[in-house]
């Protein structure tokens, strides 16, 4: 039986009755701005995404990407720690390029998801095309808003492929903090254009003139190119604008070369199936057009494509440099495969790299509350690792729960949002066994190396612990300390995964506390392999012994200089930082 509704005075019917198929969507308006829902069983879900109040000028008119070759087009990502304010900046430059309108309502814009907007965090990136106009001439900004907490960076380094640039936001209260570093460090070994940007200066406790020396100090930026701004009341946002303009590089890409793209992005939509953010590398591309999946080798015709503004805005092409989606009839979630490349059916091309798979650091079973549910379950934990890639799947099973999966996942705040996306935008009720982190065992039996095919295992499975008389050893991951990028080996631990972030915070303030300020500043951070997880700062210090050493009396200045070294000559050293013996006692009897 179809079902029926009935349009109430303020709703807005979006997508038609069904035969037989009991799923609807409707607009509805309320408080001026409009939000979609999908009416599924008679219960009604909050869709994932709100669409927001556009400006007049952003209403679909028809856009000619033609008229933006390659030199005025600059894509960016927007990078910073959790909470610097990347998606405050957003919202004020769509407002200023008139893509969105300005409104009170119109906050973090591009966070749509409604597990964002409930926590106040990104996590996920999200693509904006703007139009600029800077010294009478028209730009294509193509911005991507990131998130920041540590658990998302698979989204940054993703966003930073599709970039030649980014803007590093820095709180002027906070300075720079642990995500800053990791993200500077992403957008740097990618050769990116930096921009600093010090946000939030109209805070009481601002202080950009320390956080442009600690810029300088850390990045070897000089302090002149940081540009100091309020995202929030919109202070000198539109010279971000035009620095964007002046010191991002156009992409490379060549238009009269074989249209070659990069999937940098997928969503599944339920009726529309796969929506893929591209990055055209060179040529171009449009509607009817056959392109391949170099992953699958499987040609697909594009139905539609366009711009992100930041809701889909469809255009007659796409054009080399540009970034924008294409929907081309791919039904199944393995069809566009983040980081495929996508070609014309008769211009193969060699496939772009690709990404670096994440690597998992905590892992849960989930399973469905009611096995009959199971099919649904694996369709939705499907299509959500299809809008994010860095969760790792394996099929498990277990006596008591029935059949499930082990998902694996890049923290605990990752596993939690991937949870509550499943329930909110697939109306999945699961149940999630206790996170671990993954073992390594050094296997001793014979039997067992062959069983497995090699001498050391990873367990992400707690039920998959070989006895322990046929290990030699069984390891856990661990943290390093590093004093300005370099390892500490004395202080290296081993601590369970759920207490590294609380341990490594706590020993870098003990560090903090116990090394003595120096001729320069100091990092202090806590990293787990690559991943730095807790970072301290120890001010830089000058210290001048002869200070009170007035006149020419050359033997004093001497003796007091022969002092100093001889103090200096108890310190340890570790790369280039003087470390007491006492501040690794105190670090250690504080464990
Ligand atoms: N006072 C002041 N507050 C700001 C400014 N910019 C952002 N904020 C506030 O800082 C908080 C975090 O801002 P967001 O834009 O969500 O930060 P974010 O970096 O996008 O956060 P994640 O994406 O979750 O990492 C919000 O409460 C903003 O209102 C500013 O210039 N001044």
């Amino acid at each position: 039986m179809p079902l029926l509704l009935k349009p109430l005075s303020n709703h807005l019917l979006f997508a038609g009755l069904f035969r037989n198929v009991k799923i609807c969507r409707i607009k509805r308006r309320s408080q001026g701005y409009t939000e979609s829902c999908t009416l599924i069983r008679h219960r009604w879900i909050k869709n994932t995404s709100c669409v927001r109040e556009s400006s007049s000028s952003a209403q679909k008119q028809n856009i000619d990407l033609s008229q933006f070759p390659v030199d005025k087009i600059r894509n960016f990502s927007i990078i910073a720690h959790i909470d610097h304010g990347k998606s405050t900046l957003a919202d004020r430059l769509l407002e200023m390029t008139g893509a969105i309108a300005k409104t009170d309502r119109n906050k973090q814009v591009l966070d749509k998801l409604q597990v964002e907007r409930e926590r106040g965090i990104t996590v996920k990136a999200q693509t904006a095309s703007l139009f600029y106009k800077h010294e009478g001439q028209t730009y294509l900004l193509n911005l991507i808003d990131t998130p920041g907490h540590v658990d998302f960076s698979y989204e940054v380094s993703r966003s930073i492929s599709a970039c030649q640039g980014v803007l590093l936001i820095v709180d002027a209260n906070e300075g720079i903090q642990a995500q800053t570093v990791a993200n500077f460090y992403l957008a740097f070994e990618a050769q990116l254009s930096i921009i600093p940007v010090i946000n939030k200066i109209d805070l009481k406790n601002a202080d950009p003139d320390r956080v442009e020396k600690q810029i300088e100090t850390m990045f070897d930026i000089p302090s002149e190119e940081c540009i100091r701004i309020s995202a929030k009341l919109g202070i000198n946002v539109d010279r971000v604008l035009q620095e964007v303009v002046k010191r991002i590089p156009p992409p490379t890409a060549k238009l009269e070369e074989p249209f070659k793209a990069l999937v940098f992005d997928s969503t599944f939509d339920h009726y529309r199936g796969v929506v893929a953010n591209i990055a055209l590398f060179s040529g171009q591309v449009c509607k009817g057009d056959k392109i391949v999946s170099a992953h699958l080798g499987k040609t697909y015709e594009v139905n539609e494509l366009g711009v992100l503004r930041p809701d889909e805005h469809p255009t007659e092409r796409l054009y080399a440099g540009q970034v924008g989606y294409v929907i081309a009839g791919m039904k199944e979630v393995k069809d566009a495969q983040i980081g495929d490349t996508f070609y014309h059916q008769k211009q193969p091309v060699e496939p772009l790299p690709g990404f670096k798979p994440a690597k998992s650091m905590v892992f849960a079973g989930i399973y469905p509350t009611d096995q009959s549910e199971y099919p649904s379950l694996r369709s939705a934990v499907e299509k959500l690792t299809l809008n994010d890639s860095s969760v790792m799947v394996q099929r498990d099973s277990s006596m008591a729960l029935g059949a499930g999966w082990r998902l694996g996942f890049l923290g605990l705040l990752h596993m939690e949002v991937f949870n509550q996306r499943l329930e909110q935008e697939y109306n999945a009720s699961v149940i999630v066994t206790a996170p671990t982190v993954p073992y390594k065992a050094v296997l001793s039996s014979p039997k067992l190396i062959k069983e497995y095919g090699q001498e050391v295992i990873t367990i992400v499975n707690p039920t998959q612990f070989p006895e322990k008389s046929c290990v030699v050893e069984y390891q856990e991951p661990m943290i390093d300390f590093l004093l300005n990028g370099k390892p500490v080996e004395e202080l290296t631990t081993i601590v369970h995964k759920d207490q590294a972030y609380n341990t490594g915070k706590a020993m870098c303030v003990k560090l903090k506390e116990s090394i003595p300020r120096q001729m320069f500043e100091i990092a202090v951070q806590a990293a787990i392999g690559s991943k730095v997880i807790a970072r301290e700062t120890i001010k830089a210090y000058r210290k001048n012994v002869l200070a009170k050493c007035y006149g020419g009396d050359i033997t004093r200045k001497m003796k007091l200089l022969k002092k100093q070294a001889e103090g200096k000559k108890k310190m340890r050293r570790i790369g280039n930082i003087d470390v007491p013996k006492d501040a690794f006692i105190n670090v250690l009897k504080r464990k």
